[in-house]
């Protein structure tokens, strides 16, 4: 599990008060993106719209970092600044160690390099062929004509297209035409890969097939990727860490096992609620509510929640066959948080309360997470 803040290998420093942050050659290079204090206004009619009001994040190689966010909140213009595709009012913009927002026009264009992109609605030529589309880029940097080819074939391969290199664009599907994208993103070896609403337009199953080749991409390449979605299964399918952004700010950040588990926000509750397979029926408990209280007090409902490994150990039960008490299992499912298989039961516990109270203490000491519903 990655930490909600990972170490920083940039050094910062202070002069005369003015804020200097340096990639720290000592340290193994883990930091790949900082975005410090950014701010976006737009102008429109004369007068201000602020779309980012105060953005500072950090973002580790080789990581797949996601942010979600409603419509308006601030998702495009945040994913458009890491490239300076939207200059930022005010803050900076560090990418493998350079301050984009310092650079000449022609040192930004070097730059970019290093930074690939992918769209919602792919932006391929649509006169040129699926190789030609995905050459395009390798052409403007004066490899020879070879390593193109070489290039391209490598690329075509890697996204799945080699049968499909001399059709057009119109020829593809949406999931073959993201391919194309992908591949013509990746073409000058960048370290960073955008993706703006990189599923948006595609059917459930297209999605997920995107999805896992960005992930098997991530793995293979050890490429940092930043995508930004309003749908919250696209975080939980591939994404290390999250970021909620809601009216230009990031409310809510970290690892996403703990922001599925432990949503701080309402905003995020929203959003883990978007994927939630966990419907437990409440009127459930309308049994327990009608029964005399002497009866009522010996049963106690909770929920426990299991992440990682304890998800398949016999922990819980351990713990309450060796409690004066009995339960029943009522409600339950397993699910997956990107790789880390994550679990929900619903439990009732009988016995006398002080033992209940005794099982759910020692279920918390062995690290699950239970919640005590009745
Ligand atoms: N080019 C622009 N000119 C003026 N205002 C803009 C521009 N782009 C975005 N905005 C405004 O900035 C705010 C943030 O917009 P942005 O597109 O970044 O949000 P978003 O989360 O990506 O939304 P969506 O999911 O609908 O694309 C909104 O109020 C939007 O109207």
């Amino acid at each position: 599990m990655r930490d909600a803040n990972p170490p920083c290998a940039f050094v910062s420093f202070t002069v005369e008060g003015h804020f200097f942050i340096i990639p720290d050659h000592n340290e193994g290079g883990t930091t790949v993106i900082i975005l410090q204090n950014l701010r976006k206004d737009y102008i429109v009619d004369k007068k201000s719209i602020t779309a980012l009001k105060k953005i500072d994040l950090t973002i580790e190689r080789g990581e797949i970092f996601g942010i979600i966010g409603h419509s308006g909140a601030g998702k495009s213009t945040l994913i458009r600044c890491i490239n300076l595709l939207e200059k930022p009012t005010s803050g900076s913009v560090i990418v493998n160690g350079q301050d984009l927002t310092q650079l000449t026009s022609s040192e930004l264009q070097t730059a970019r390099r290093e930074i690939g992109m992918i769209f919602q609605h792919f932006n391929l030529l649509s006169s040129a062929t699926i190789y030609e589309n995905i050459a395009f880029p390798l052409r403007l940097t004066k490899r020879s004509k070879s390593d193109v080819d070489k290039k391209v074939r490598e690329l075509l391969d890697l996204v799945g297209l080699t049968d499909h290199a001399k059709k057009y664009p119109a020829q593809l599907s949406g999931g073959q035409k993201q391919r194309v994208g992908i591949a013509r993103a990746l073409a000058n070896d960048p370290k960073v890969l955008l993706c703006d609403e990189a599923t948006s337009a595609l059917d459930p199953m297209t999605t997920q097939s995107i999805l896992k080749l960005l992930g098997d991409i991530n793995k293979k390449l050890h490429l940092t990727i930043v995508l930004i979605t309003h749908e919250m299964h696209v975080i939980r399918e591939i994404c290390d860490r999250v970021g909620v952004i809601d009216d230009g700010e990031i409310v809510e950040l970290g690892p996403v096992a703990d922001v599925f588990l432990n949503p701080k926000q309402r905003i995020t509750e929203e959003f883990v609620e978007q994927v939630s397979d966990f419907d437990f029926p409440l009127e459930l408990l309308e049994q327990y509510r009608v029964m005399p209280e002497s009866e009522r007090n010996r049963h106690q409902v909770v929920q426990v929640s299991f992440l990682g490994d304890t998800t398949f150990q016999p922990v819980m039960f351990q713990v309450l066959q060796s409690l004066p008490v009995q339960f029943n299992i009522l409600h339950g499912t397993i699910n997956r948080i990107k790789d880390t298989p994550f679990g929900r039961l619903v439990l009732e516990i009988t016995g006398e309360p002080a033992d209940a109270r005794d099982a759910v203490q020692q279920l918390r000491a062995r690290g699950l997470q239970v919640e005590v519903l009745l």
